[in-house]
């Protein structure tokens, strides 16, 4: 291509005809090679692959030069390959292409947000929080589940006001996760397999199965609600709040936010960032604690000096300015999108001298960013002094405001950063918080030689989210009265829960096995087995095969649901059946050995929807760390 005088190319490796770079980049952790090209060629610098361009930025100021200040050009979405629509098709806001309908999308997320952070988020994080730490507390070894299950619940409950959706809504979101994440599906990398038909690709087979199920979680979650409005019960929600707006008697109020499709569509990709996103800082700060325990212990000593023994809630925020610290830190150390969502630009645009032609994908290397050593010095340690002492060039005032993340560059740029930044900030402020107050997380040690077993320092998972991959540690409850504390804290979630059992007439539930349609005829989806056998999830036996966790060698996960129990299989147990076993045990199979005594407990079944196929159990249950006490559940 012919240049202007005095304009050059960006620097960048050398590309081989065709392919670029590709073979370069590793199938894991592809953002410390990316990290690494940038020592050699700048803060700026080119890749090609398959002949597109990419832009690789690892400077704050440059990624706000050129994402912030010239928006007009570089809020576009690069097509991807493996989801050609999602430019156009208005089901997923964040891949959105720079047409009305973002803009329209962008602005009724914006809208429910707002509306929502100003109820304090209704309290769901709180809620939540506390069953996760009661969960944490009787078996840390699953902290994944326990972690998946607070982001994925929290945010159900904040989309449309129910725990339900979650199980559900975590195993379309991570298939999501797969077709659009570059080392998730083969065309994002090789783009010309897009061109392949359906009928022969097995990633557009997977993908159409995987919609259609999401399409019909959304619709039915939608459809719950307005039930739920109708009978006058409905908990708060975004779906509730757009609902309502319906319902003004002031016309203008009634159309300005669009038609139902599609807020079911921006309210899920909500769902969907949020399921997806929160559970990868929780699991670095417990990776962090692992290996920084003298900012645990620093930590824990601000919250029992200012809170005298209680547990953070989200209106302590402003006298916990350390807290805030470490929840910031823990996303610069390990930032939770490494290689942040590509924007593309519109014209060829020139930066210093050097151009950056029409159609490149804009990538603000989230890794390098938070490594660059002017802001960040000694990059690599986790310090999150750094925030709080004047002596850093992050520092800022007043402490009973700052730091929190607003315009935190882990969230974005220009007209694309993230909307999601209330939910994030009050999720991370009370679990990482809860668990510093009611946990001191560390190393385990071996048994016989009392020796420390090493935790991984940077092992993540490679998708466009990365999360660590399995560590084992020991989660020691800090006291007898925070124990105590805790059940009632727990015992006060499970009444919530129950609760909403009572309300959810009407929902629908989904079975393990269910039909999906498509265009090439009908799939059956074993979804409770489904969720553990992608190729890249963290729990997948073939790839991770000395990490899993239970006794059968495969994660369960809805082993712990002890509160109340969703059965959705085929027997049909009858009200006043007990067995033992634990709560996720099929009634019609009572002699079952149980493997594991420590989780059985005694089940009675009390009430049976057959057409939900739900049954409402009443459980007792062992509480292990006082001998020969019992609880009902
Ligand atoms: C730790 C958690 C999260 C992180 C690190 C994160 C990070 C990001 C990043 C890097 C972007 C792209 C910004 C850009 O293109 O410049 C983004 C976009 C977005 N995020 Fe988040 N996010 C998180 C959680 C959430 C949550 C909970 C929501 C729920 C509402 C959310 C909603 C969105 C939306 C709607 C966009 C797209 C904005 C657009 O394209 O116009 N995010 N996020």
């Amino acid at each position: 291509r012919k240049m202007a005088p005095g304009i050059q190319p960006l620097p960048g490796p050398m590309n081989l005809p065709f392919i670029g770079r590709v073979h370069d980049i590793p199938a894991k952790a592809s953002w410390l090679k990316f990290y690494e090209w940038s020592k050699e060629y700048g803060p700026i610098y080119q890749t090609k692959m398959f002949g597109s361009t990419h832009v690789w930025i690892s400077s704050e100021q440059i990624a706000h030069d050129l994402l912030s200040k010239r928006a007009l050009i570089y809020s576009d979405r690069p097509m991807i390959p493996n989801l050609p629509d999602n430019r156009t098709s208005g089901d997923y806001l964040a891949l959105l292409g720079r047409t009305e309908t973002w803009k329209r999308q962008r602005k009724l997320c914006s809208h429910l947000m707002h509306t929502s952070a100003l109820a304090s988020l209704h309290d769901y994080p709180h809620r939540e929080r506390n069953r996760f730490l009661y969960l944490m507390y009787r078996d840390p070894s699953k902290y994944l589940e326990w972690i998946e299950q607070f982001t994925s619940r929290t945010v159900s409950r904040l989309s449309w006001g129910t725990t339900h959706p979650a199980q559900m809504l975590r195993h379309t979101t991570f298939g999501l996760l797969e077709t659009i994440s570059p080392s998730g599906a083969l065309p994002n990398i090789v783009s010309f397999l897009r061109h392949v038909p359906a009928c022969l690709s097995p990633w557009k087979k997977k993908e159409n199965a995987r919609h259609a199920l999401e399409d019909r979680l959304f619709r039915a979650n939608v459809g719950f609600v307005g039930q739920q409005m109708a009978a006058h019960r409905a908990e708060p929600s975004f779906i509730k709040t757009f609902l309502e707006t319906k319902q003004s008697t002031d016309e203008k109020e009634r159309t300005k936010w669009g038609d139902m499709d599609e807020a079911m569509h921006v309210v899920g990709l909500m769902a969907i960032a949020g399921a997806l996103t929160i559970g990868s800082p929780i699991q670095s700060y417990l990776l962090a604690m692992c290996h920084y325990p003298e900012w645990q212990r620093k930590l824990q000593s601000e919250i029992d000096t200012v809170l005298g023994g209680q547990c953070p809630t989200w209106e302590d925020r402003e006298k916990l300015p350390m807290l805030r610290a470490v929840v910031k830190e823990v996303i610069r150390w390990r930032p939770p999108v490494p290689t942040g969502i590509p924007h593309a630009v519109e014209k060829d645009d020139i930066y210093n001298g050097y151009l950056i032609p029409a159609g490149a994908t804009i990538h603000a290397l989230e890794w390098g960013i938070t490594r660059d050593e002017s802001m960040y010095p000694d990059a690599e340690t986790f310090n999150p002094l750094r925030w709080l002492d004047p002596a850093y060039p992050t520092f800022r005032e007043p402490l009973t405001q700052y730091p929190n993340l607003n315009g935190f560059s882990q969230f974005g740029f220009g007209r694309r950063t993230c909307q999601g930044i209330p939910i994030v900030e009050q999720d991370l402020f009370l679990t990482m918080g809860g668990l510093a107050w009611a946990f001191d997380v560390r190393k385990k040690r071996d048994p016989i030689t009392g020796t420390e077993i090493p935790v991984h320092w940077n092992d993540y998972t490679p998708l466009l989210i990365a999360k660590p991959c399995r560590f084992d540690f020991d989660a020691i409850p800090r006291s007898e009265a925070k124990l105590h504390q805790m059940r009632a804290m727990y015992d006060g979630a499970a009444r919530d829960q129950a609760q909403e059992m009572d309300d959810a007439e009407g929902f629908e539930l989904f079975g393990d096995f269910m039909t999906v349609e498509h265009g090439e005829g009908a799939e059956k989806v074993d979804v409770g087995r489904h969720l553990h056998h992608h190729p890249h999830h963290p729990y997948y036996p073939q790839q991770h095969p000395e990490k899993i966790g239970n006794r059968d060698g495969e994660y369960d996960a809805d082993e712990s649901d002890h509160d109340v129990l969703i059965n959705v299989r085929d027997s049909s147990p009858e009200p006043g059946l007990s067995f033992r076993g634990d709560s996720s045990t099929e009634p019609s199979e009572p002699s079952e050995p149980a493997s594991d005594k420590e989780d059985e407990e005694e089940v009675k079944i009390l009430q049976v929807d057959k057409k939900l196929r739900v049954w409402k159990v009443e459980s007792m249950v062992t509480v292990l760390d006082v001998p020969g006490a019992w609880r009902w559940a």
